[in-house]
């Protein structure tokens, strides 16, 4: 929804010990795939342990835009009745994508193949985003895109009357862009071949050989090659939605850092291309057991049970960022609390999430009393260590979920508390998380103007 509502200003306060256990919601990656895959899909794709954040209601809003019938049983129990590849109809409405940057270009590349209009807006925080970086490889396939000035929304979609298949280099690492053109490529006729130069994550390529398409990956001299056969008839599925690692991180994290925690996670996705921040955590000496590895809807999962850790301060290399691009923000502050200097290098895709996120950390952790370096493509954070993390401090969230929940973490923490202007992003990836970190422990509440 792109109306961005009523700001809910929102405190954490220093808190005794987290215990006990911590279901995180599904995956949002995978939720926002499975209802545009099973609208793609001839017949009834079933889901359970969908993330029911408003960034995935409105992907799903979009579907039934298009023509497809979704149903929700229950929490986090739904139906798809797809329409088949090629099958869209055009919307009546415009596409409201809300705060969704995966909604509206995975939505983007999937009709911009069909010949049908569709015009696409967001809040205030998806209207600043890039929209070229879809717009521009959806180009070569014979699609029309007219938005606003620098490639913004609200923006109108003309799908190609007469797809042809395309190759194309990514020339960011984005797994939306890498996506939009591998749901474009499937109503081109031929092969339709995506290189990424680093790799990002792999659910789109995942769950479409999963609903029958004709993918194959190598890794060549100039990356992933990818090459998909265009106009399959995609098979419904059964997707079960592994629980969401980005969210995880949020518990995870907090146990690291309040003394005395112990706290499980059960069942957090240990995808290879999303799992960088658990990989970062333990280099830094963090107390994180992976119990009970095992594989739930086609994902590697594990049980994580984490204990309140000294951590040191490290330097997180360039090519690790694709694998935790949305966890920095977290880190940074896991960053302030550990002894020494953690280095973040090769970041600067932070700058057109939801907000810039460099920027956002940065001045939040400053008005917290930590010192922070930034340039372009990197984030220096200077921990406090033994010495603690003062807070004190109100941060500006800048209509960004990650933001909002790491400043909470930060004030469970800090010897004051810290402060939000605005916790009701968090509604859009995790609304289950104040309730579910009351049920540790932790010490945060809506605060009354
Ligand atoms: O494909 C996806 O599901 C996502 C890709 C990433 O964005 P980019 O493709 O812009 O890196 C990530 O930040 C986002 O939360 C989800
Ligand atoms: C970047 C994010 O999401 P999106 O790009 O889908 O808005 C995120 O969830 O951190």
């Amino acid at each position: 929804m792109s109306g961005h509502g009523t700001p809910i200003p929102m405190s954490a306060r220093k808190s005794g010990p987290l215990k006990g256990r911590a279901e995180v919601p599904g995956d949002k990656s995978i939720s926002h795939r499975s209802l545009i895959l099973g609208a793609m899909a001839v017949g009834e794709t079933k889901v359970t342990g969908l993330l029911e954040g408003q960034d995935v209601l409105d992907t799903a809003a979009a579907m039934r835009a298009f023509g497809a019938e979704v149903t929700r049983h229950g929490e986090g129990d739904w139906s798809v009745h797809g329409v088949g590849v090629g099958g869209f109809a055009e919307p009546e409405q415009v596409i409201d994508c809300g705060n969704s940057g995966t909604g509206v270009r995975l939505i983007m590349g999937a009709m911009a193949t069909t010949a049908m209009s569709a015009t696409f807006a967001g809040d205030a925080s998806l209207r600043k985003r890039p929209m070229g970086r879809v717009t521009d490889p959806l180009a070569l396939f014979g699609a029309r895109a007219y938005g606003r000035q620098g490639g913004r929304l609200p923006m109108t979609i003309v799908g190609a009357a007469d797809p042809v298949p395309v190759r194309y280099v990514v020339p960011v690492p984005s797994a939306q862009v890498k996506s939009a053109v591998l749901l474009a490529g499937l109503n081109a006729p031929g092969q339709t071949v995506v290189i990424e130069r680093e790799p990002t994550r792999d659910h789109s390529e995942r769950m479409l050989r999963g609903f029958g398409a004709e993918l194959t990956v190598e890794d060549t001299g100039e990356g992933r090659v990818i090459t998909l056969t265009g106009q399959p008839e995609l098979r419904p599925q059964v997707v079960a939605v592994p629980r969401d690692p980005s969210s995880a991180a949020f518990p995870v994290c907090a146990a690291l850092i309040v003394e005395g925690s112990d706290i499980l996670v059960p069942g957090v996705s240990q995808n290879p291309t999303r799992n960088g921040l658990y990989t970062t955590l333990v280099e830094m000496g963090a107390d994180i057991e992976f119990q009970n590895p095992r594989e739930e809807g086609g994902e590697p999962v594990a049980d994580l049970r984490v204990r309140a850790s000294t951590l040191n301060g490290i330097e997180v290399p360039e090519e690790r960022a694709a694998s935790m691009i949305d966890e920095y923000p977290i880190l940074s502050v896991v960053a302030a609390f550990a002894e020494g200097t953690t280095v973040m290098r090769g970041v600067k895709e932070l700058r057109v999430k939801e907000s810039d996120r460099i920027d956002a950390m940065a001045r939040g952790l400053e008005a917290c009393g930590v010192r922070v370096e930034e340039e372009e493509d990197v984030l220096i954070v200077h921990g406090m260590g033994q010495g603690g993390v003062p807070g004190g401090a109100t941060c500006a969230t800048h209509i960004d979920h990650r933001i909002a929940m790491s400043f909470l973490v930060a004030g469970l923490a800090a010897k004051r508390p810290v402060s939000v202007d605005d916790g009701s992003p968090i509604a859009t990836s995790f609304p289950a998380f104040e309730g579910l970190m009351a049920g540790l422990g932790a010490q945060i509440r809506r605060d009354n103007r």
